[in-house]
């Protein structure tokens, strides 16, 4: 589809090439990008309306909460029950199951409202992450932690928005990975990214220097195989962010097990599983300390994993490392 489409008609476009497509999915993907204008909205006016901060509260994760984390969970939440076609959603701003009441909905969503929050409140990019399943329980009956636990390869859809210079929604279907750039004029997004392929290689590695020293012995080779090579160190400290920098100039990002997280630090329903659902339909890869982001089988909503994630030669050499 030509860039310049606006998001609204290439999610029309792509339905009616599915014979038995019903139009609940292309509706669940339309209340996404509503809530994130509200969010882009309130990210780029966070400084003038007291949005910046923190609540004095803390998430299932032990770590306090943002204003923006609690906007941002509240907008999509919101949008999400009244579309209709969502019956339940976690958040990792919340800690159980959000129920919206429509037991009719054939889907359930895992979110990360707000990535990056540490850089909220210093104007750096942040975004937010989703993860899109068919629900298997009955239709009709209220759904369980089952319908959220399927999987990564049982995502049908995951993408992220961007926060940043420009606001730009990326997802996937599970075929092409496309990129939508918000236009304020228009308030629309547009197809500024059609089916994008991250490069084979990449010369860009992200991670946390800080952790260095605790990382595990085949992962601290690597990062001096990375200097070796003047490799361009880059690290925002959101997510999203340096997932979208790595994905379109090719790159590698790292969170391996540290002392403080053991496990890890990013949640594999909310953040792995959707970024490396994408990144392979980009031609891209992302393992776990273990093997494959996409077979860990998930055992609770809120589990971490350690996260190697990007160009497909990068991820060989590490992943030989990691094997060795
Ligand atoms: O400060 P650290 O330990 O490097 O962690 C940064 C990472 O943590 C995160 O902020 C975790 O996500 P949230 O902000 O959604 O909690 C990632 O976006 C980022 O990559
Ligand atoms: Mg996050
Ligand atoms: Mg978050």
């Amino acid at each position: 589809m030509p860039v310049g489409t606006t998001l609204d008609r290439y999610i029309m476009q792509r339905q009616l090439a599915f014979a038995y497509a019903t139009g609940e999915l292309s509706q669940l993907l339309r209340d996404l990008a509503l809530a994130a204008k509200i969010v882009h909205r309130e990210v780029n006016r966070a400084g003038l309306i007291d949005l910046t901060g923190g609540m004095g509260l803390q998430n299932v994760q032990g770590e306090s909460q943002q204003k923006l984390d609690v906007v941002a969970d509240i907008r999509f939440r919101r949008a999400l029950t009244n579309g209709g076609e969502v019956c339940a959603l976690i958040s990792e701003e919340e800690e159980d199951i959000i129920y919206t009441g429509n037991n009719q909905g054939k889907y359930v969503v895992a979110i990360d409202p707000l990535d990056g929050s540490s850089n909220i409140d210093v104007n750096v990019s942040i975004g937010t992450i989703f993860s899109i399943y068919r629900r298997v329980t009955p239709i009709g009956t209220a759904p369980t932690v089952e319908d959220f636990l399927q999987g990564g390869h049982e995502q049908v859809a995951a993408g992220y928005i961007l926060y940043g210079s420009s606001t730009i929604l990326v997802y996937t279907t599970g075929h092409s990975v496309d990129g939508f750039t918000y236009d304020n004029s228009l308030g629309e997004f547009i197809l500024s990214h059609p089916d994008i392929k991250t490069p084979t290689d990449g010369a860009i590695y992200s991670c946390n220097d800080g952790n260095v020293d605790t990382y595990e012995p085949a992962i601290q080779t690597y990062l001096t195989m990375c200097r070796r090579k003047e490799y361009t160190a880059r690290y925002i400290g959101s997510l999203v962010a340096d997932f979208h920098r790595n994905l379109l100039k090719g790159g590698i990002y790292l969170y391996p097990p540290t002392s403080k997280n053991p496990d890890g630090k990013l949640r594999l329903l909310y953040e792995c599983y959707p970024l490396a659902f994408l990144a392979e339909r980009a031609g891209g890869k992302a393992i776990t300390s273990s093997g494959s982001v996409l077979d860990v089988q998930p055992q609770y909503l809120h589990q971490r994993a350690p996260l190697y994630i990007g160009a497909p030669s990068m991820m060989n050499e590490l992943t030989q490392l990691l094997r060795a």
